[in-house]
């Protein structure tokens, strides 16, 4: 596909920046339309009239030599010290992608907030406001966004990097001379305080020693890299890049400094990526050749028609789901092998909700504070950030609502999004993924949505989206596009106007049929439905972008020199041991959950009255006879067993697939598997004590029990717990909470069937035997009669057998004990029964575990 320069009328690519043969823009014409400039929505900077300097049509300089690499310090103006902004590392601000000159763009102060901007003859071009507007100097204000290349720059960022120009006393990154040990941390008594969520209070020192220059990390929850590997110690030298948590910096030992750099951004590169699942057929392909970059600071939309890979794309980037071939890049580090460094810095907000909709806005931000936080962080601290994340997405005022349920709202649902949010922005992720944030928002909401993420873009978050149908107000928001058409990648590019240009070219761009086209977004997909309807495959299109110029310069243009891509592996990711700190928190929050949950707690609290009841109106109808206890005392005990086990299973068979979203989420950062699981079984387990106390308080005295009380309470509660554990290992396997509840039966009949009470575990086979060991309820039950053995034998005397002996017949048999009667030759004794009830609880409880965490191998 080609068209042709309006300037020199030469061939030109479709989407080419600039005309190779004169070096004009020849897309500038269709985008400078009156109209268009009339809807900018962003803040465009006015071009100074008559400035020779800044031209909006043609670039003044389009020269490619090799930049010098220059050491040079930077010129100073009226006394104030220019920046340079480039790729060298010997720049003020060192951003480092391809497109970007080693020294690219000066800024010099002219005031507050203002600075002269010069390009540094740069061959990518600096631009101001769009990448239409090239600029050789011009001044730029506080609020312009530059672009060096397509690198887009917001000048707001630069309040950062001022910070490190104050002289050497009043800069918070300055290097104490003097001292042999530099300390590095969130909090204020460091030498150096870095003032980051995921930054811990003492997080990692500087160490001078005669071999050299140490850095040390201090037990910091989220780790101190160099050169991208976790280290406890490590030499480093002048210009290495270190990280603390996901703050990077630069070791500036001539200036005695850090430098705070690039890579506390992220950019992020997909490389041919692939993903297939396996089907009965074969490998299915969802995606197939993937290929993109995305700076700092840009917003990007995914877009597609329904069922187009974008869920599977954004799963796939973020290391959720492991492709079949390819690789995502963040700052050139692969994703799954330096997985550990970038957990903090990534930000997913899936199509689930990542909240408990029992809970206060205030109370499920706060527990995932205290989930995702550094352990140092005090109450205070999580206080004052919850407050901040909750003011900046104006959403102050619904912390102390309930979030309820999208069927049961108490706050709106653009607020549900934003709270959503909100649970990832409290550690400040660098990278944020979201899935549908703004499905199901009226326009309006979802305009909001949509201006929130691009002020965060702003601030230096690389931000993914996929989204449906936006408005256009919505699609110019977006920097770039990102379309997939049946798992192709048909575009990556600018969103507007390019990418709704691009999928017309039939409409030039100067023609009235444009106007229509520029004013709906949902024109782009026209042409791939229609393409689709008549059976024309997507890869079409997919060949065609790959011919065009956005192919050269977003795909090609952006993507990283192999040779600097950081393959080693870090340390494998270490699994989360057993913490006790979450095991608190995730506690806490499951009792609060339940205790908010008031209906559902109760219906599991009426359920052991209400069993007590049907005992005692079925068992009390007998006359109480030593004969018709040892009839009816060991069914009667046996029904209580079941009940115990069916109390302990039905309530934990939903608690982990309910909340599997959340769950996953959680896991992906730092959640510890035994605290998750132990969290599930403390509470349930109190639960259940409350059910078995009820149960054998309602029963004991109706039905004449004589064993001891507080041994048949054990006896039971064992039971329920080793319920509690099959019901979450249900939970663990299954995908839906349906699917659950209707498997607790298959849990449950066969202790009812091979428990001892319907067949005697004394004239069962051996096969059957065996199976029968496998339940809980036989040994439960067998404990159960021992107890109540303890305290009275089972005699029958003759008068009260039901018929008494003919006379001169042979005396009848004393009917055996029911321990013989049950159990035989099998009985075992009653610490035997209670033992092995605890070790049934402990292996299913490690059959959760590792249930959960075959299910990280699967994703
Ligand atoms: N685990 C899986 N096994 C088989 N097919 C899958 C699996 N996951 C997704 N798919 C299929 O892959 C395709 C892409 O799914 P995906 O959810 O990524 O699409 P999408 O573009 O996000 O759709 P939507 O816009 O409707 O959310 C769909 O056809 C879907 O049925």
């Amino acid at each position: 596909m080609s068209q042709r320069c309006p300037y020199c009328d030469a061939p030109i690519k479709l989407g080419v920046l600039f005309c190779p043969a004169c070096g004009a823009r020849p897309r500038l014409p269709r985008v400078r339309s009156a109209e268009f400039e009339a809807e900018v929505t962003r803040p465009e900077v006015p071009f100074p009239s008559g400035d020779p300097l800044l031209s909006p049509a043609l670039p003044l300089d389009l020269s490619h030599a090799p930049q010098p690499r220059s050491t040079a310090s930077p010129r100073s103006i009226g006394g104030e010290r220019s920046l340079v902004i480039g790729r060298d590392q010997s720049c003020d601000i060192v951003l480092d992608a391809p497109q970007i000159s080693r020294r690219h763009v000066s800024l010099t102060p002219l005031g507050p907030g203002r600075w002269l901007a010069r390009d540094l003859n740069t061959a990518n071009g600096t631009f101001v406001g769009s990448t239409q507007r090239r600029l050789t100097q011009a001044e730029v204000h506080r609020k312009d966004v530059l672009f060096l290349g397509s690198y887009r720059f917001p000048l707001s960022r630069i309040q950062d990097f001022e910070r490190q120009q104050t002289p050497r006393s009043g800069n918070p990154l300055a290097l104490p001379a003097d001292k042999p040990i530099i300390t590095l941390g969130r909090g204020p008594a460091n030498d150096i305080v870095l003032q980051s969520p995921q930054v811990s209070r003492h997080h990692a020192r500087l160490v001078r020693e005669s071999g050299g220059l140490f850095l040390e990390d201090l037990s910091s929850a989220n780790g101190t890299f160099v050169g991208g590997q976790r280290v406890q110690r490590a030499p480093v030298e002048h210009g290495q890049i270190f990280s603390l948590g996901s703050f990077a910096l630069r070791l500036d030992l001539e200036r005695m400094r850090l430098q705070k750099s690039y890579r506390g951004d992220i950019l992020l590169q997909a490389e041919n990526l692939r993903v297939e699942v396996p089907t009965p057929h074969g490998p299915r392909r969802l995606l197939d050749g993937i290929s993109f970059t995305v700076y700092p600071t840009e917003l990007v939309g995914l877009l597609g028609p329904s069922g187009a890979g974008k869920t599977t794309l954004l799963n796939a980037l973020i290391a959720y789901n492991r492709p079949s071939f390819g690789r995502t890049l963040l700052n050139g580090d692969e994703i799954f092998a330096h997985f550990d460094r970038y957990r903090g810095a990534i930000g997913y907000v899936p199509q689930e909700d990542i909240i408990h909709s029992e809970l206060t806005v205030y109370q499920a931000l706060y527990y995932t504070a205290k989930l995702r936080l550094p352990p140092d962080t005090t109450d205070e601290e999580i206080d004052q950030r919850i407050w901040q994340v909750l003011h900046d997405l104006e959403i102050s005022d619904t912390a102390p609502l309930r979030i309820g349920s999208p069927e049961q709202k108490s706050i709106s649902g653009g607020q549900r999004k934003r709270v959503n949010l909100a649970m990832e922005l409290l550690t400040d992720p660098s990278l944020l993924c979201l899935d549908e944030p703004t499905s199901g928002l009226a326009s309006e909401d979802a305009l909001n949505v949509m201006r929130l993420l691009r002020r965060l873009a702003d601030r230096g978050k690389t931000i993914l989206l996929t989204i449906h149908q936006p408005s256009l107000k919505a699609y110019r928001l977006m920097d770039n596009t990102l379309y997939l058409a049946d798992g192709e990648q048909v575009y990556y590019g600018p969103a507007y106007p390019d990418s709704m240009l691009y999928f017309h070219p039939e409409v030039a761009p100067d023609a009235p049929a444009a106007r229509a086209l520029l004013s709906d977004p949902g024109s782009c997909m026209r042409p791939l439905v229609a393409a689709k309807r008549s059976g024309e495959p997507m890869e079409t299109f997919a060949a065609r972008y790959r011919q065009s110029a956005y192919f050269d310069e977003f795909v090609s243009g952006r993507r990283r020199d192999p040779a600097q891509v950081n393959l080693t592996a870090a340390p494998p990711r270490k699994p989360p041991s057993f913490e006790l700190r979450q095991l608190r928190t995730l506690t806490h929050r499951f009792l609060t959950i339940k205790l908010k949950d008031r209906i559902g707690t109760l219906i599991l609290l009426i359920q052991a009255p209400i069993v007590a009841m049907l005992l005692n109106l079925v068992f009390i109808q007998d006359e109480g006879g030593v004969f018709t206890r040892m009839e009816h005392t060991p069914l009667a005990l046996f029904l209580l067993v079941i009940s115990a086990i069916w109390f302990g299973g039905s309530n934990a068979a939903r608690e982990i697939v309910r909340e599997q979203a959340v769950y996953r989420r959680e896991r992906m950062v730092n959640l510890s598997i035994p605290a998750y699981v132990a969290s599930k079984f403390v509470v349930l387990g109190l639960l259940c004590l409350v059910q078995c106390v009820a149960l054998l308080g309602l029963t004991y005295g109706p039905l004449d029990f004589h064993g001891a009380p507080l041994l048949h309470l054990l006896t039971l509660w064992l039971c329920a717990l080793a319920g509690v554990a099959a019901g979450l290992l249900l939970s663990a396997a299954v995908r839906t909470s349906e699917a659950a509840i209707a498997m607790v039966p298959i849990v449950l009949i066969p202790q009812v069937i091979l428990g001892g009470a319907i067949m005697p575990v004394a004239r069962m086979d051996t096969w059957t035997r065996t199976l029968s060991a496998t339940t809980f309820s036989r040994f439960g039950f067998e404990a159960m009669l021992h107890t109540e053995e303890r305290a009275l034998a089972y005699e029958v005397p003759l008068d009260e057998l039901p018929l008494p002996p003919l006379p001169g017949a042979p005396a009848p048999p004393i009917a055996p004990h029911p321990l013989d009667r049950f159990f035989g030759d099998a009985e075992t004794g009653l610490l035997l029964d209670l033992g092995a009830l605890s070790l049934f609880t402990v292996v299913v409880l490690s059959g959760v575990s590792l249930s959960l965490r075959r299910r990280d191998m699967l994703s």
